[in-house]
């Protein structure tokens, strides 16, 4: 190839980066037809799932023995919105500049890895070698807006996705800015929950007792208290014991809600106190937390009459992928890393992905991006990816890939 031209990968995935698939209209059926098209020109097995309501292209690579369990590399095929006047070049242009960092939504966030992904089948079915084992690549919608409803959580428990009969699974990680590469083993359990508190009323000149907003405030206080506890706990122990992100549980306090609005014009009842006040927090649980007691610890902080939550998202199991020496498909992922000399740094994901629910079900899922000395960017403004990163993805991952799915 001509140094001056463009590899030929890296051209689909900047076309793969231009299909509008961001929340909260993704064009399913672009990616789709893009994905299915590419299927045929590589002669790959495919069909697109349509039961739980959104497209999911599955793809397969047949191997020898069908009683092994299968490989599954699984990636989401949305991205979240960009806001356009704060990024740098158009989010949805793919453009590259002199150095080949690719700037688009969805760089890192995963159009990278389902276009390494697709490229690692294509090159496996080339060859025209039988690997020991099923391979097959999913194609998932819905994942930034939690998987739920029409995406991967419905799709783990459909008859179709227990014919995959899946060993591992392959997901996204996140970049990481040394040299060396990271691989998620779990993730914290996403808990979004909606305080509600009812209080008395009355002229707001008084000292009306018992409010909503005063009882939502008492419990709101703990629940920061609690944070700040959390929140030492990374920061203190940063350096001295190599705490991260993914091992504490963190809280955020995002949305709040109260007052009597007057009319349409952003103006309050100030002088009306308000009978209910609303307050929603993110809360992020490690796998190694009890749920039960997490959630008894919720139900304490909320005991006060007058308060009330509710769940946005909630989980009540959440596995982990054990990496010991009995976990073979670990043992066998190492070994390509060595032989390939990239080092792995293993981790807790600090977010949520579609893992979870492959993990829920026993099945080891890792989550892994091979994208080194590169910025985190994921749902940020300018989120890119250098193309040289990009093409040495592929390269890692096929120093990885067929040798799981080899594997005895
Ligand atoms: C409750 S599911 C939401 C999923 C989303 N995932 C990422 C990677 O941002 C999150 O963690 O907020
Ligand atoms: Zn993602
Ligand atoms: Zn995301």
């Amino acid at each position: 190839m001509n140094p001056q031209e463009e590899h030929p990968t890296v051209s689909i995935f900047r076309e793969f980066l231009q299909i509008r698939t961001d929340h909260p209209t993704p064009d399913y059926e672009s990616s789709t037809k893009f994905l299915v098209k590419k299927a045929e020109e590589y002669g790959i097995q495919y069909e697109v799932y349509r039961e739980t309501g959104l497209p999911i292209v599955i793809m397969k690579i047949e191997g020898e023995d069908q009683t092994l369990k299968s490989v599954l590399l699984n990636s989401h095929v949305d991205v979240v919105p960009a806001v356009t006047e704060s990024w740098k070049v158009n989010p949805f242009a793919a453009t590259k500049d002199e150095k080949g960092d690719i700037y688009a939504r969805g760089t890192q966030d995963m159009k990278c890895v389902c276009i390494q992904f697709l490229e690692v089948a294509h090159r496996i079915a080339k060859s025209g070698k039988k690997l020991k084992r099923n391979l097959y690549l999913t194609f998932v919608p819905d994942e930034e807006i939690g998987g739920t409803g029409k995406g991967m959580e419905i799709f783990v428990y459909t008859e179709k996705f227990k014919q995959l009969n899946v060993g591992l699974c392959l997901d996204e990680g996140l970049a990481s800015p040394t040299e060396d590469f990271t691989v998620f083993y779990g993730e914290r359990a996403p808990w979004w929950v909606h305080i509600t508190a009812v209080g008395n009323a009355g002229h707001g000149s008084r000292f009306i007792e018992g409010t909503a907003v005063e009882k939502l405030m008492r419990t709101v206080n703990k629940m920061l208290a609690f944070r700040q506890e959390q929140s030492e706990k990374l920061h203190k122990c940063d350096h001295e014991c190599g705490k991260k992100l993914g091992d504490v549980t963190s809280l955020n306090l995002t949305v709040l809600k109260a007052g009597i609005p007057q009319d349409h014009s952003n103006n309050y009842s100030y002088n009306v106190v308000p009978t209910q006040a609303e307050a929603g927090f993110d809360i992020r649980i490690p796998p190694t937390v009890n749920l039960e007691e997490f959630l008894q610890q919720l139900k304490d902080w909320t005991a006060e009459e007058g308060l009330s939550f509710k769940f946005a998202s909630y989980i009540d199991k959440n596995e982990m992928t054990k990496l010991d020496s009995d976990n073979k498909w670990w043992e066998n992922f190492k070994a390509s890393a060595k032989a390939l000399d990239i080092n792995l740094v293993t981790e807790i994901f600090p977010a949520a992905t579609d893992s979870r629910f492959i993990r829920n079900l026993g099945i080891p899922a890792f989550g892994f991006s091979p994208i080194n000395n590169t910025p985190i960017l994921l749902h940020d403004h300018n989120e890119f990816l250098n193309e040289k990163v990009f093409i040495r993805g592929i390269d890692i991952f096929m120093g990885i890939i067929p040798n799981l799915v080899n594997m005895e």
